[in-house]
């Protein structure tokens, strides 16, 4: 999939200049407040006109006002996931799914209900009424009503924002399964990063109606000058591993990934299989040698390839093997180590990264 978009859009006092290309499973906007996600999502749905600019999908050319193309909200085959379900209270299940594919244009591939009621889990409740579901149920029924609509992207803005963190464990396994199926790209709106982490390729960082950086996870996740990010307390970098093997003994897991091997607390995980692993930067120490007498395991060496001073500490971006780790210190502990870009130094990645 990818994504074209070029806006510019006031709204009050707010203007919205954004100019990115997102290709991927998933993209999420993310930044705080008031960034501007929601007007983008909007405007690629056609539910506002942008002052100026452009909007494709895969090359189909949704908006463009220099060539005064606007093709109508219901013609772009767009798939809208609101924060709360917006079923049909009088209609049941059933009928607000089919309801999705009554919108289905003749000749788009269109998933068949079974396979969207298997994927979703929602067998069991095609008969009831909405009032009778609960909020994690209700998102599921939103998301399949969506997705019968044969969508060629699926819009989803702040989807588990309503749900208390028990409904959002219930759902998000089935949005991760939905990407990783690969059945329609998904522009995905989140003010939560662990949400981003579990589920995008890609990542679009909003703030004040500007794009302040994009790219895919992995590789904004792993820089320290990254704005919005860097600020944050669980700042660090991101990847994805191979599960080798299991030692149940000894209750640990090996993994493989691009900053080499680690020894995680055991994963219930398939041997073969793989992991995305969110390296939070306050679990990560630096030792100028390697050290002695220490009881973690992970102790691999890098170097350092920048420091950036946050309002947590400094920030210590660590070239490590293929890939890139990031270490909080504080000032104190970065003078008493003496670090400068190019310094050769060993990580230890702490195992609370894994929790
Ligand atoms: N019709 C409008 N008139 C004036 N200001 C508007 C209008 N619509 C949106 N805004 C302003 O535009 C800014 C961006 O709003 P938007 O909803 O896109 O942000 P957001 O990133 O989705 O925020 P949130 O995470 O809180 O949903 C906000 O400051 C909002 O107050």
């Amino acid at each position: 999939m990818s994504l074209d978009l070029d806006l510019l859009h006031r709204a009050g006092d707010f203007t919205l200049e954004v100019a990115f290309r997102a290709e991927g499973r998933v993209t999420s906007l993310f930044g705080p407040s008031g960034a501007g996600k929601s007007t983008v999502v909007n405007a690629i749905a056609g539910l506002l006109r942008p002052a100026r600019g452009r909007i494709a999908v895969d090359g189909t050319v949704l908006l463009d006002t220099e060539r005064r193309i606007d093709v109508r909200p219901h013609r772009r085959r767009i798939g809208y996931v609101f924060q709360e379900g917006r079923l049909f209270p009088h209609m049941t299940v059933r009928q607000n799914l089919l309801y999705g594919r009554f919108f289905a244009p003749r000749g788009a591939p269109a998933l068949a209900l079974d396979t969207v009621v298997g994927l979703l889990g929602i067998a069991p409740l095609l008969q009831r009424r909405p009032r009778l579901l609960s909020g994690g149920e209700k998102q599921r029924v939103a998301i399949g009503r969506a997705l019968l609509s044969a969508p060629r992207l699926l819009l989803m803005d702040e989807p588990l924002s309503a749900l208390d963190d028990g409904r959002r464990h219930e759902v998000l396994p089935f949005l991760h399964r939905l990407a990783e199926e690969a059945l329609v790209p998904i522009v995905h709106v989140s003010h939560r990063l662990d949400e981003v982490v579990e589920l995008a390729s890609h990542l679009v960082v909003l703030d004040g109606g500007q794009v302040r950086a994009a790219g895919a996870v992995e590789d904004l996740m792993g820089r320290v000058d990254v704005p919005v990010l860097a600020a944050r307390q669980d700042a660090g970098a991101v990847m994805g591993f191979t599960v080798l093997g299991h030692d149940d003994d000894d209750g640990t897991s090996l993994l493989e990934g691009p900053i080499g091997h680690l020894t995680v607390p055991r994963l219930d995980a398939a041997v073969g299989s793989r992991r995305r692993l969110w390296l939070h930067a306050r679990d990560v120490l630096i030792a100028t040698e390697v050290p002695k007498g220490l009881s973690a395991r992970n102790i691999l060496p890098a170097r350092v390839a920048a420091l950036a001073e946050g309002p947590g500490g400094i920030d210590v971006q660590l070239a490590c093997g293929r890939g890139q780790l990031i270490a909080r210190l504080t000032r104190g502990a970065v003078a008493d180590l003496g670090l400068y870009p190019g310094l050769a130094v060993q990580a230890i990645v702490k195992s609370r990264a894994f929790g």
